[in-house]
């Protein structure tokens, strides 16, 4: 099956593009102010299911129209009597438009209003992040950068409106400093920068709400010919992705994958990504590996078929006889490493390129490009694919991603929070994973589950969107069982199978 990758999920916007989507909105007809009306009392109604005992919040106002929802949501929890402490970082006569509207309204609806200070305590049960969205520009300035330390150092849970204070609407990178929020309530678009970078650590819970009223008002309706930014992918994708097996399969039907790696001293690495595409499904998985590692593998699983290879010219007809390779887990970049690469190229087969398979591609196999490659960078590697630093990499990732799919082809997997898939159909962004992932062993494991997906006739892009899913997925299943700390590649597979066969237990 290779069908184009299906765009399952939510769309993602840039911060201009949401500008744009509001732009639109208000040409539609609902006013500014009745837009920002009903972002209050999304937030108003999502801060209430959150947090059904508190009686009283702190909501800290910036100067801009992030401010003035948090003006609006103080005269909503007022009026039905919560005690709120209302904050602004920003004198109200230096508000204008809807921001002073809703300040305005808000002071002649009986709302207290104290000016931010250093030391001010911030006395609600549930604080409301309302001081900086999609206007945020730059580092974090001034009052701001001691506000957010408060909030942040409240010990209380913590709603973010539009966005998290400090983050980028974008990237996802934390500028400076930000706020750490337990819930994060976004409009009118959902934001490439709510999912991947900083934000799945600061953000919380993501909560969309796209302020549709009823029938002809409804801005949704406003998305209609944007192209979104990227798209969210969600874990219905896999099942549709993966058909049954006929009754009368053979292990040909589900192809036959070859991973080339484990120079002398880096056996681990390869066997992982073999033992990985054996459990994901491939039909044949064949592992050529230093000699030194063959039977420590045949012991580990025997059904991977071990061949010792001394040089390149040991591999014969392997690599024509798979249907697909995977070259990089610890293929090191030494002549063993830099041959058994040079083969994998010329083979003429779809492959997943990945650890030091993409160093040498920085470094020696400089400039290639193709359409039948699937390169699996984390920051670090693809900062040298990039000649830049994983730090400008994270930075901003979607940047990173598409430019790294723009000059190699195929399609790019940059690993890490929030993974991103950048392919010949756009970026897309996985929201599953966790910290324990942050492990020796998982790039292995991701590029063998990727190589078996390939292997049973994915696209491209549809198994780079799957198996990311399905590599994170899995570890957020391990580390419900067993804990984030001390989570291992090898935990990974038997979750990762269940992923691969939705209909057990039905
Ligand atoms: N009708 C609408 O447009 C709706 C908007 N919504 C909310 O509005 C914000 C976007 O509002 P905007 O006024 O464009 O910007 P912000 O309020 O996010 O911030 C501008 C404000 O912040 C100051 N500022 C900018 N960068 C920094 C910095 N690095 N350090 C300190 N201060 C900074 C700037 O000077 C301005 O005072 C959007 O996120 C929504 O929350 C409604 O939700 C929907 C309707
Ligand atoms: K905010």
């Amino acid at each position: 099956m290779t069908g184009s990758p299906r765009s399952s999920g939510r769309a993602l916007y840039r911060a201009d593009q949401v500008r744009e989507l509001d732009r639109r909105t208000i040409a539609a007809g609902i006013a500014g102010f009745a837009l920002m009306q009903r972002a209050a009392a999304a937030a108003w109604q999502e801060l209430r299911a959150a947090w059904p005992e508190a009686r009283s919040l702190s909501v800290l106002c910036g100067g801009g129209n992030n401010g003035g929802d948090g003006h609006v949501l103080a005269a909503l929890a007022a009026a039905e009597g919560w005690v709120v402490q209302r904050v602004a970082l920003k004198p109200v006569e230096d508000l204008s438009g809807d921001a002073r509207l809703a300040a305005d309204m808000a002071s002649a609806a009986g709302v207290g209003l104290e000016s931010w200070r250093p030391g001010l305590a911030l006395e609600g049960e549930v604080m409301v992040d309302a001081l900086l969205g999609t206007g945020l520009s730059g580092e974090v300035r001034g009052a701001f950068r001691e506000a957010i330390a408060a909030i942040n150092a409240s010990g209380r849970p913590v709603l973010a409106i539009d966005i998290p204070s400090g983050v980028h609407a974008d990237t996802g990178a934390e500028l400076g400093v930000a706020v750490r929020a337990s819930r994060t309530i976004t409009f009118i678009g959902d934001k490439l920068g709510l999912h991947t970078g900083r934000a799945p650590a600061l953000a919380g819970r993501v909560v969309f709400r796209d302020l549709a009223g009823a029938g002809a008002d409804a801005p949704a309706t406003v998305t209609a010919d944007m192209t979104p930014a990227a798209w969210l992918l969600h874990r219905d994708m896999i099942a549709a992705a993966l058909p049954p097996r006929p009754r009368d399969a053979h292990k040909g039907d589900a192809g036959h994958a070859l991973v080339l790696g484990g120079a002398p001293g880096f056996g681990g690495a390869a066997l992982l990504a073999a033992e990985h595409a054996a459990r994901l499904g491939a039909g044949k998985v064949s592992l050529a590996t230093a000699p030194e590692h063959v039977t420590a593998c045949l012991v580990r699983r025997p059904e991977v078929m071990v061949h010792g290879v001394r040089g390149a010219g040991d591999l014969g007809e392997l690599p024509a006889r798979a249907d697909m390779l995977v070259v990089g887990p610890g293929l090191g970049q030494g002549s063993w490493g830099q041959a058994v690469l040079q083969a994998a190229l010329e083979a003429g087969r779809p492959l997943v390129v990945d650890a030091d398979g993409l160093n040498l591609l920085a470094n020696r196999f400089t400039g290639l490009r193709r359409d039948d490659w699937l390169l699996t960078p984390h920051p670090g590697e693809a900062g040298r694919l990039l000649g830049t630093s994983a730090a400008e990499v994270e930075a901003d990732r979607p940047a990173a991603a598409a430019e790294l799919q723009r000059r190699h082809g195929g399609t790019v997997i940059l690993k890490g929070a929030g993974s991103l898939v950048a392919g010949a159909s756009g970026l897309a962004v996985c929201p599953y994973g966790n910290p324990g992932m942050a492990s020796g062993g998982m790039g292995d494991a991701l590029s063998g589950i990727l190589g078996a997906l390939l292997a049973q006739g994915l696209s491209l892009e549809t198994a780079a969107r799957v198996g990311v899913m399905v590599h994170a997925l899995a570890a957020d299943m391990a580390a419900a069982a067993g804990g984030e700390r001390g989570l291992l590649a090898g935990d990974l597979a038997s979750c990762a199978r269940i992923l691969v066969n939705p209909t057990m237990g039905e």
